[in-house]
């Protein structure tokens, strides 16, 4: 059976409107592991509630952690979480999930039982051979190159050197877990850039943050010294990269978006947006109620290199597809292996529409064309699911196949969707 379509809704007029977004996927997996491996018990907060951070939750606890909720609301949910011994013999589900299929075997490497992976049909199909052989190279047993594959640990640790350039994920997930390897561990980069930078920054400073000893001062080297991980009581972040198709939504209609809690300081790529969306024509200023982005003024296409912030692409392309001038968007050719190929979803999906899309080696050129209603196909990504709806406030008629993918990381999407367009009318 074929997914549900939904109509994507057409901006009633510019819209107005305060979003509050629940919290980052990113610093929520990150906290949730940490938490599981530290050296006592630990509470994460305001932790995002979605599919991604539900496998992960499901994942420590099946190789030994305890994880209880409280407060589980609309802002997030609070995990008070006990660390218990690694143990083997468990069956881990990764679904789709980049942060759960990377950053989970690293910490099963450290059971000496045999632990098992797999995920969505898709996720076969995503990069993890460099960080498989990277946990062989340091002492674990690894069946496979790809989903689905075995690890049995016990791992010892050390240096070894890999070719990150399909994922940062490959180096934060031997850098999350390598305080508990007995010989911590030095990874090296070997071969084209490693894109999302800021997502291992983001890994060093919650490490650093946790009291893990953790020297990057060499590009494309990092080194995890042993030691124990502290147990904390944090906060996690509002999810910055959801921010996007919201503060596209101000653009698209002419009108002003708030995102309340936005930090001042964040190793969240998302915090780009500050700087990208003015130059497509936005203005954007920190209020005392968040950071609000106003549109008004014209749409304009962008020439952007986005491979530290690959994660923005989709909204970008639907804004890139509605405005005034052609666009650019570069250094994104990892985004082929992320939940499907988005050069290639976007492509097809927006000329679908009618667009001008064109993959390059390493992005997309795109010429807006007049669009016309249509089915914009989601292949299960969270983030084609909201760029159809970006680009459904201005074009009659756009279907989003299975908008119920958006429970990736923001299972709340179309209703958030719904009251940001009621408000203010
Ligand atoms: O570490 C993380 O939390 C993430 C890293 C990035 O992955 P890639 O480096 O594979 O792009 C990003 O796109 C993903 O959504 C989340
Ligand atoms: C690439 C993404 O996710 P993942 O963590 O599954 O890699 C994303 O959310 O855009």
């Amino acid at each position: 059976m074929s997914a549900p379509l939904w109509p994507a809704p057409v901006a009633p007029g510019p819209v107005e409107a305060t979003v509050r977004l629940p919290g980052s996927k990113s610093v929520t997996n990150r906290a949730l592991l940490l938490a599981a491996l530290a050296d006592g018990p630990g509470t994460v907060r305001r932790a995002l509630r979605s599919r991604d951070a539900d496998l992960m939750v499901a994942a420590l606890r099946s190789l030994g952690a305890e994880l209880t909720p409280s407060d589980d609301g609309p802002s997030g949910v609070d995990w008070h979480v006990v660390p218990g011994p690694v143990r083997g013999g468990a069956s881990i589900d990764v679904g789709l999930a980049g942060t759960v299929m990377r950053f989970v075997p690293p910490v099963a490497a450290l059971a000496d039982g045999e632990v098992a992976f797999d995920g969505d049909p898709h996720a076969r199909k995503r990069p993890m051979g460099p960080i498989l052989a990277a946990l062989r190279s340091l002492g674990a047993e690894v069946t496979g190159d790809a989903l689905p594959f075995t690890i049995r640990g016990p791992i010892t640790g050390g240096e070894v050197t890999l070719d990150a350039s399909a994922s940062s994920q490959l180096v934060s997930g031997l850098l999350l877990a390598a305080g508990r390897y007995p010989k911590g561990v030095t990874v090296r980069h070997n071969g084209p850039p490693v894109p999302s930078m800021p997502h291992i920054e983001m890994t060093v400073q919650m490490l650093r943050a946790a009291g893990v000893a953790v020297d990057d001062s060499e590009p494309d080297v990092w080194k995890v010294e042993p030691g124990p991980i502290s147990a904390r009581d944090l906060t996690v972040e509002p999810d910055l990269s959801n921010a996007a198709p919201f503060l596209a939504a101000a653009m698209v209609t002419g009108g002003g978006v708030t995102i309340p809690g936005w930090p001042e300081e964040t190793t969240q790529g998302g915090d780009a947006l500050r700087e990208l969306l003015p130059r497509m024509g936005a203005t954007v200023a920190r209020t005392s109620e968040g950071l609000r982005v106003t549109g008004g003024g014209r749409l304009e296409g962008i020439d952007a290199d986005l491979r530290d912030v690959g994660e923005l692409t989709p909204t970008i392309a639907a804004l890139a597809a509605l405005a005034g001038s052609p666009s650019r968007l570069r250094g994104i050719a990892h985004l082929r292996g992320h939940e499907t190929d988005r050069l290639a979803a976007l492509a097809t999906e927006i000329n679908g529409l009618g667009g001008d899309v064109t993959e390059t080696d390493d992005g997309l050129a795109i010429t807006p064309r007049p669009l016309r209603a249509g089915v914009f196909h989601t292949y299960a990504d969270h983030r084609m699911a909201t760029a159809g709806a970006v680009i459904g406030l201005a074009v009659p008629g756009v279907r989003v196949e299975d908008i119920a993918t958006t429970a990736k990381t923001l299972p709340e999407f179309a209703l958030m969707w719904a009251r940001m367009l009621g408000e203010g009318h």
